[in-house]
């Protein structure tokens, strides 16, 4: 569960670092070879060449027998017994089975997962796919663009998610980034240009230039000049960088398809797409067959060193070849592959939505591009069944249905209706008749009178929370929700929780402050809730006292109080509402929320409807302690009469 938390997607980038790492040193080392290989490949082939033209003379002579001899049987045995052994993709493989033990790598739902996260910002905080793809969030850019690759992915994703308005307004920008003028009918303009396109590709492509100077560098500090040159050309010779008839080619070839390919190197790890994984296995595979060799340290042994001198045909071409590293280029099989996945995607999302005309237009373009597309008979199929002509309201979800939905989104922008009471809340300083609170008064923000929901400020220093982190960190699970039997990891939810008791220091001190704070006995409260959110993390509206009590649960009672620690500030987003109270509460470090979930009476009351918004930009921390109604006799005792009726008029 990476998305649903920005600590577990920091694990993920150390995690990269290391694979980055040893990539960059295996391609270096490959590369090392190839040019072994290549330059002693090529000076037989031009012996060859000589003794074409007369080989009884040529092998007439005994100087050219013998180093045929030697070859075969010195020579070749070597390449072969090096390439054979395979120290350095079994140390590469080693290393990557060790990672994937440590480190559990995202595979499709994850990344279904976070374009859902991103999508639901976009619902909730009205932030446009152009913005968002700019790296403009809410106004403020962050200086991270999206490419026009990861704009696809988010896409699809969101199509598989079935969020069809989301999909389309994310496969338009893709078609404009290509500056593809068909049936997209959106004019708005980005900074992208279509010379950016498919920034992933251009390095996947392995226009090698960064491995290639990491070798140069490499080489140069082993003080190896020829093979330095060597190195600094090669990148300069984009298309089969040596002589085309030379078998050996076919093996850059291969290597570069693997870096065209989306996840070419990742592929073992990441499977995103099946069918794209497995021809990158097969690539891999062939090219591990030719390759099994030795480590580069044999290199020395190895009797190249003639082979190795000259190279007159590498590096030419350098100029005219970096430009044609454009991708704009119309006939690019990668470029247009996703032209035509895109306007696959658009046709069917736009079908979804019932827009009949948008299917026709986007089916035309792919006819265009592939008349024998399979979509030829969808077309018929497409145009004869009537449109589906879906409504508006028709795509919204449950959660959009709910008649506070609107004040639940405006709250969590940080809007309230205008309202008499909101004048009467105040911020006072109080010790609350507690000798705990005479010394260092509460700072208590009223921010509703009935039901009172109070912001206490200050409770806990950047030392409890970092105990208090350290504490959880091990038990961090994906939150679930659902009482009684079901307890299921859902999108209402998306956090990740631990559980803590009230045993260490801080977590004394917590217990103690929550008991003098509320006058509740907490000897009947659940250990602490540590939850944090990451991207589009957030907790949709619910109540915190349980619909059906468990029987067997341990706690007497219901929940009758939540305390809500912000055990971080959130740089966007991420505010607490109540959507019937006209609340929001934009999370302070250090400060706690309270209220009551039940009447006094003990009936639910259901004006505590409350939601978590999700994150936009940081991460959200918070803790919860909710304390049941069970020992609280004494502490909150009852009205003479039933109070409920504050609240039955509320609810779903
Ligand atoms: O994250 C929030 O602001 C609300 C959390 C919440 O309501 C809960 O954990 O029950
Ligand atoms: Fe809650």
């Amino acid at each position: 569960e990476y998305f649903s938390s920005t600590d577990s997607v920091q694990v993920l980038a150390v995690a990269e670092k290391d694979l980055l790492q040893w990539y960059q040193d295996f391609i270096a080392a490959q590369r090392a070879d190839f040019s072994l290989y290549r330059n002693f490949i090529k000076q037989i082939k031009e012996e060859h060449e000589v003794a074409t033209e007369d080989p009884e003379s040529f092998f007439g002579n005994p100087i050219n027998a013998f180093k045929l001899i030697k070859r075969t049987v010195v020579d070749w045995a070597r390449i072969t017994g090096y390439i054979q052994n395979h120290p350095r993709l079994q140390a590469l493989n080693a290393n990557l089975s060790e990672l994937s033990e440590d480190v559990s790598f995202p595979g499709t739902d994850e990344l279904r997962g976070a374009a859902k996260g991103l999508g639901r910002l976009q619902t909730m905080y009205n932030l446009s796919s152009i913005d968002l793809a700019d790296g403009v969030i809410n106004d403020i850019n962050y200086g991270s663009e999206l490419s026009i690759r990861e704009c696809f992915e988010i896409g699809c994703n969101l199509f598989e998610a079935k969020e069809f308005p989301l999909a389309l307004s994310w496969l338009q920008l893709v078609l404009k980034f290509m500056s593809f003028q068909g049936a997209s009918n959106d004019t708005s303009t980005n900074d992208l240009e279509s010379g950016e396109l498919l920034e992933e590709d251009k390095i996947l492509q392995g226009n090698g230039i960064d491995e290639g100077e990491v070798v140069a560098k490499q080489l140069d500090h082993e003080g190896d000049d020829e093979n330095e040159y060597n190195y600094a050309n090669e990148d300069q010779d984009e298309d089969g960088y040596y002589d085309e008839e030379l078998d050996v080619d076919h093996y850059y070839d291969e290597e570069d398809l693997i870096y065209e390919k989306r996840y070419g190197v990742f592929a073992p790890l990441v499977l995103y797409d099946i069918d794209e994984f497995e021809s990158n296995l097969a690539i891999q595979e062939e090219l591990d067959d030719t390759f099994e060799s030795s480590g580069l340290a044999n290199n020395a042994d190895m009797d190249f060193d003639s082979a190795v001198t000259d190279d007159e045909n590498s590096g030419i071409n350098f100029a005219e070849n970096s430009s044609s590293n454009n991708l704009t280029r119309e006939n690019d099989p990668a470029v247009q592959k996703i032209l035509l996945e895109t306007l696959e995607y658009l046709a069917l999302a736009s079908y979804e939505l019932g827009q009949q005309e948008a299917v026709s237009a986007y089916i035309d373009e792919i006819l265009k591009l592939s008349p024998e597309h399979f979509f030829k008979d969808l077309e018929i199929y497409m145009k004869h069944k009537k449109a589906l002509n879906l409504k508006y309201s028709d795509n919204l979800s449950d959660l959009q249905r709910n008649h506070w939905y609107s004040n639940y989104t405006r709250l969590c922008q940080g809007k309230r209706v205008p309202q008499r009471e909101l004048r009467k809340l105040k911020c006072t300083l109080d010790t609350q008749n507690q000798p705990l609170f005479v010394l260092a008064p509460l700072r208590k923000e009223i921010l509703h009178t009935d039901p009172e929901i109070v912001m206490y400020h200050g409770l806990l220093t950047d030392t409890h929370i970092d105990d208090i982190l350290d504490e959880a960190e091990n038990g961090m699970q994906r939150s679930r929700v659902g009482g009684l039997t079901a307890s299921l990891v859902r999108d209402v939810r998306v956090s990740q929780q631990a559980w803590l008791p009230y045993n260490s220091t801080t977590m004394k001190y917590i217990y103690r402050t929550v008991s003098a704070i509320s006058g509740l006995d907490l000897t009947n409260a659940e250990t602490m809730q540590v939850a944090n959110y990451g991207i589009g993390g957030q907790y949709d509206p619910h109540y915190d006292y349980f619909v059906r009590e468990d029987p067997n649960s341990q706690w007497i009672g219901n929940r009758i109080a939540t305390h809500l620690f912000f055990t971080s500030d959130v740089e966007q987003g991420g505010y607490t509402v109540f959507p019937y109270l006209n609340v929001y509460a934009k999370p302070v470090k250090g400060s706690m929320i309270m209220w009551y979930n039940l009447h006094r009476s003990l009936d639910r009351d259901l004006r505590t409807l409350h939601a978590g918004c999700p994150v936009i930009k940081g991460t959200k921390r918070i803790c919860n302690v909710w304390v049941h109604s069970g020992y609280q006799e004494f502490r909150r005792p009852c009205d003479v009469v039933r109070d409920n009726y504050k609240s039955s008029h509320f609810g779903a």
